[in-house]
C-alpha cells in the first residue's frame, strides 16, 4: 500500500507522521520506518475522530505506544490546523482531548503552535510507580538512587520521572543513563517504564535532558520540558508562569499556571516539517521503501534559531 509521510519535529524529537484510519499494526509501521532510519523518536498517527477535530496516536521508536507526546502533539497540530484551515482545534488522545492553537509567526518565519498538557497527576498509581507504599513522591531524593539529587514523579498522562541536579550531571549523562536504562527494563519501581529527566537551572530558566521511554535520550521530550518547568515552579527555582525550556534540540516555552481545580499547563514551540514522502508500506519490511521525498526548506530557519539558543544549551552538550 502507498501511503503518504511527513517528515516532522519538535525541537528537533523527530517523527514521521501518518494520517489513517484506526488499525492495529501502526506499530509495526514504527519499527519497520525506525529500521529504515533508526535516528527517529517515533511515528505520529491522525485518525478521524469522534468528539474533536482529529485523534492522535503516538509510537515510540521502539514500537511501544504511548499516551502523549507533547512535541509531536504540536507537529499533528499544525497538520489539523492547516489541512483544515483553521488557527484552533481540539485533539483527542489516549486519556484527553487537548486544546492546540497556531502562533502568530514571529520574525524567524517558523511555524510555532501552542498545545495544552493534561491531566496531570501526582499519584504514584498513575504513572505507575511502585516505591514503599508511598502515594506521591515529590521534591526529594529517592535514596536508592542518590542523596543529592530531589526526584519528582508526575503523570501528564505519560510516566516522567525528574531530577534537580547541578550542571555536573548534564556534562556526564552516565548517571542518568544508568538509572533511566534500569527503570526502562525489568524493575520493581516502574512496571510500564518511566520518561527520566535531568533539569538543571540556567539564568534565563531550565535546561532539561530526556532519556525517552521507548526511545533513549533524545534531542527533547515536550511532555517532559513541561512537567520539569512546573517541578521547577513548585521547587522555587523559577517563578510560575513562562519558563524558558532550554534542550539539546532547541528551546520552548512552558505556561505553568496554579489554579483552584489544579495546575494547567501549556506548551509553546515549533512545528517544523522536513519532507514529505511516499512509502510503499508492505507485510515484509525487506518490501517496504521510501519512493519518493520532497525536501522542504523549513529546517534552515530552524537552524538559525538553534544558533541563538545554543550559547545557553552548549555548556551542557559533550
Ligand atoms: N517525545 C514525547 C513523548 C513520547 C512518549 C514517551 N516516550 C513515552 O513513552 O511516554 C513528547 O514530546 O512528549
Amino acid at each position: 500500500m502507498e501511503i503518504i509521510l511527513r517528515k516532522v519535529h519538535g525541537s528537533m524529537n523527530t517523527f514521521y507522521l501518518v494520517e489513517g484510519n484506526e488499525r492495529d499494526d501502526y506499530d509495526r509501521l514504527t519499527l519497520q520506518l525506525a529500521a529504515i532510519e533508526p535516528e527517529i523518536d517515533g511515528l505520529l498517527v491522525v485518525l478521524p475522530s469522534q468528539k474533536a477535530d482529529a485523534k492522535m496516536r503516538v509510537f515510540n521508536r521502539d514500537g511501544s505506544e504511548a499516551s502523549m507526546c507533547g512535541n509531536g502533539l504540536r507537529c499533528v497540530a499544525r497538520f489539523v490546523c492547516e489541512r483544515d484551515g483553521i488557527d484552533e482545534a481540539v485533539i483527542e488522545t489516549i486519556k484527553a482531548s487537548l486544546k492546540v492553537k497556531r502562533q502568530a509567526t514571529k520574525r524567524d518565519g517558523i511555524a510555532r503552535y501552542s498545545v495544552e498538557i493534561s491531566p496531570v497527576s501526582f499519584q504514584l498509581k498513575d504513572l505507575p510507580m511502585e516505591y514503599e507504599g508511598n502515594e506521591e513522591w515529590l521534591l526529594k531524593p529517592l535514596p536508592f538512587i542518590s542523596k543529592d539529587i530531589d526526584f519528582s514523579a508526575v503523570a501528564v498522562p505519560n510516566p516522567h520521572l525528574i531530577g534537580l541536579v547541578p550542571a555536573a550531571y548534564q556534562a556526564d549523562q552516565s548517571h542518568q543513563k544508568e538509572w533511566a536504562e534500569l527503570f526502562n527494563g525489568p524493575n520493581e519501581y516502574f512496571s510500564d517504564g518511566v520518561n527520566v529527566s535531568y533539569v538543571t537551572k540556567v539564568e534565563e530558566g531550565i535546561f532539561v535532558r530526556t532519556y525517552e521511554r521507548g526511545v533513549g535520550f533524545t534531542n527533547a521530550c515536550g511532555t517532559a520540558m513541561t512537567a520539569s518547568a512546573l517541578i521547577s515552579c513548585m521547587a522555587g527555582l523559577v517563578p510560575f508562569g513562562n519558563v524558558h525550556v532550554y534542550n539539546p534540540g532547541g528551546m520552548v516555552e512552558c505556561q505553568v499556571e496554579k489554579k483552584e481545580q489544579g495546575y494547567q499547563l501549556l506548551l509553546t514551540g515549533n512545528a517544523t516539517v522536513l519532507s514529505v514522502h511516499q512509502f510503499l508500506w508492505e507485510d515484509e519490511i525487506e518490501k517496504s521503501r521510501f519512493t519518493s521525498t520532497e525536501e522542504l526548506g523549513e529546517q534552515q530557519l530552524y537552524e538559525k534559531f538553534i544558533e541563538q539558543t545554543s550559547t545557553v544549551s552548549d555548556q551542557f552538550m559533550q
